[in-house]
């Protein structure tokens, strides 16, 4: 049977509205897709770099940062691309002879110079901050540290960078700064942003705390919840919104170079010659010392005996326990006018959450294999044990490459850090496992540098900066996702709502 003329010409004008409306749909769904795209495509990296140089009592060591320009104000963004250790010993071992301690970062500034892009050299910043070398150096002879401290300043300012600063820090800073920066590596700043707030019980990450172990110093800083007796120890910040209430101290003297002095320095008292039994060296080691040298540290000053050999001959013996018996000597606990302290009259709150702990802390004990989450107290106190009763033939010649100031200390080193961590700070088998032993955290060295260039650079905002709940990338799609969503709903309602009579039984 024919169709009537009006019905076949309504049928094909039917047809072409809904072949349009399929074509416009199409159109629309692919220019979401295309906004979306375009919208997303990475912008052109803008890096910034940073310098600072870390100048420790043992050596220092220049690192550089890089970060994306458009994300400076974000968390866990900044990355170590570079370190170079300047040869040869800290800047303040040139007291005698300053014009060398600029002399010797020359070599790492030139190599910054191959490292950073010609066109961005002008404005990157460079900061030298100082450590306990330089803190024991000015209290020996000022003159002699700032005569040090110009001359490190006129070398980095002959080069094209920002130079910002030389200066020696103060423990309080060094301890903040070690907190800062393995927070900020750790991502423990993160917390309070995005939808995770709203989730009900949500618990924000607790911050971990910082061990540095120095060769002059030493410092531990963590975030305390019960009051902080005494104001020199207690920093308040507030970082992305958050306020934290930090208890540092750093203790001068401390660090392992000094604490191995101070451990010798008390060992010559019961010294009749020249000859000096030390268990805390591999029995077989032998040292020359010159008494003039250690008592020229303003550590060990109080501890001079007038009548002392000027040369020591140090000889190793190699007996943890004895050594564990010296080392404990050098740590006064006798006295505490607070309700709780570490050591030497200093106040310390009882130890709370996790702590990372590094540089020597990191050496010395990843040498001896002790850096495994899992192991207990008693494992490690074993494991320095048998290290220390080893002949130093055999250290020796087990670790042919090891620098022989390193390898011959590493008995005295994990005793230290052993009474350190549990005699001083009050650690035990119960909390042992809280400890991890860092060096690298995502790739950047875990120390006071990246925290103390954050802060110089004003790249922590105290307040979060805002920042929609959904990334830009999540928007999009979910604005994709919708539109196809409604435009489907639109459809179907026109379809059954309003079906054309070309749907219509019969006619299709
Ligand atoms: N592979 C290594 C490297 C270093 N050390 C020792 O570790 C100690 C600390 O080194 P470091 O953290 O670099 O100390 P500094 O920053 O130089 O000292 P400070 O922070 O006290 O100024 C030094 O005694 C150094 O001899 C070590 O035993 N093994
Ligand atoms: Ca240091």
């Amino acid at each position: 049977m024919d169709e009537p003329k009006a019905a076949k010409q309504k049928k094909t004008w039917h047809k072409k509205v809904i072949i349009f409306l399929g074509a416009l749909f199409v159109l629309g769904v692919i220019s979401l897709v295309a906004i979306a795209v375009v919208q997303n495509k990475p912008l052109p990296k803008n890096i910034k770099y940073g310098i600072v140089l870390d100048a420790g009592s043992s050596h220092t060591s220049v690192y550089i940062y890089e970060w994306p320009a458009e994300k400076e104000n974000d968390t866990g963004v900044v990355q170590q691309i570079n370190e170079c250790k300047v040869e040869g010993n800290g800047i303040s071992s040139y007291g005698h002879e300053p014009l060398k301690a600029g002399l010797s970062l020359q070599k790492c500034m030139n190599k910054a110079r191959q490292v950073i892009p010609e066109k961005q050299q002008r404005e990157t910043p460079v900061y030298l901050g100082a450590t306990a070398g330089m803190r024991l150096l000015r209290l020996t002879n000022a003159t002699m540290a700032e005569e040090v401290l110009s001359s490190v300043e006129n070398t980095l300012r002959s080069f094209p960078f920002d130079f910002q600063g030389a200066r020696i820090i103060t423990g309080q800073e060094e301890g903040a700064y070690g907190w800062i920066t393995i927070n900020y590596l750790l991502g423990n700043f993160i917390q309070d942003s995005g939808w995770f707030k709203y989730i009900p019980n949500f618990k924000p990450t607790e911050t971990s705390g910082a061990l540095d172990l120095g060769g002059a110093s030493t410092q531990i800083t963590f975030e305390s919840k019960r009051e902080i007796e005494s104001q020199e120890n207690s920093l308040h910040f507030r970082l992305y919104g958050k306020s934290y209430d930090i208890y540092t101290h750093s203790f001068l003297c401390y660090g392992k170079d000094q604490a191995l002095r101070l451990q010798i320095a008390n060992s010559i008292k019961d010294a009749t010659d020249s000859i000096l039994l030390d268990p805390c060296f591999n029995s077989g080691y032998r040292r020359n010392a010159s008494t003039n040298d250690l008592y020229s540290s303003p550590c060990i000053s109080k501890l001079r005996i007038p009548t002392a050999p000027s040369t020591l001959d140090i000889r190793g013996t190699g007996n943890y326990q004895l050594c564990k018996r010296n080392v404990q000597a050098i740590f006064n606990r006798t006295h505490c006018t607070y309700s709780h302290c570490s050591f030497n009259g200093v106040f310390q709150p009882s130890l709370d959450g996790t702590f990372g702990a590094f540089s020597a802390y990191y050496f010395v004990m990843n040498f001896l294999n002790l850096t495994n989450e899992q192991m207990s107290l008693d494992k490690v106190k074993e494991t320095v044990e048998r290290h220390c009763s080893r002949p130093w033939d055999e250290v020796k010649k087990d670790f042919p490459k090891i620098k022989e100031k390193y390898l011959s200390e590493y008995c005295f080193s994990g005793t230290y850090i052993l009474n350190l961590l549990e005699y001083g700070y009050g650690f035990s088998s119960e909390n042992w496992n809280d400890i991890r032993f860092l060096g690298k955290i995502k790739d950047s060295d875990a120390g006071w540098t990246l925290g103390y260039m954050l802060n110089l650079t004003n790249m922590i905002p105290a307040e979060l900066p805002y920042s929609p709940p959904l990334s830009h990338a999540g928007y999009t799609g979910l604005m994709v996702f919708f539109s196809i969503l409604l435009v489907c709903i639109i459809l179907t309602c026109w379809l059954s709502f309003r079906k054309p009579k070309c749907l219509h039984k019969g006619i299709i």
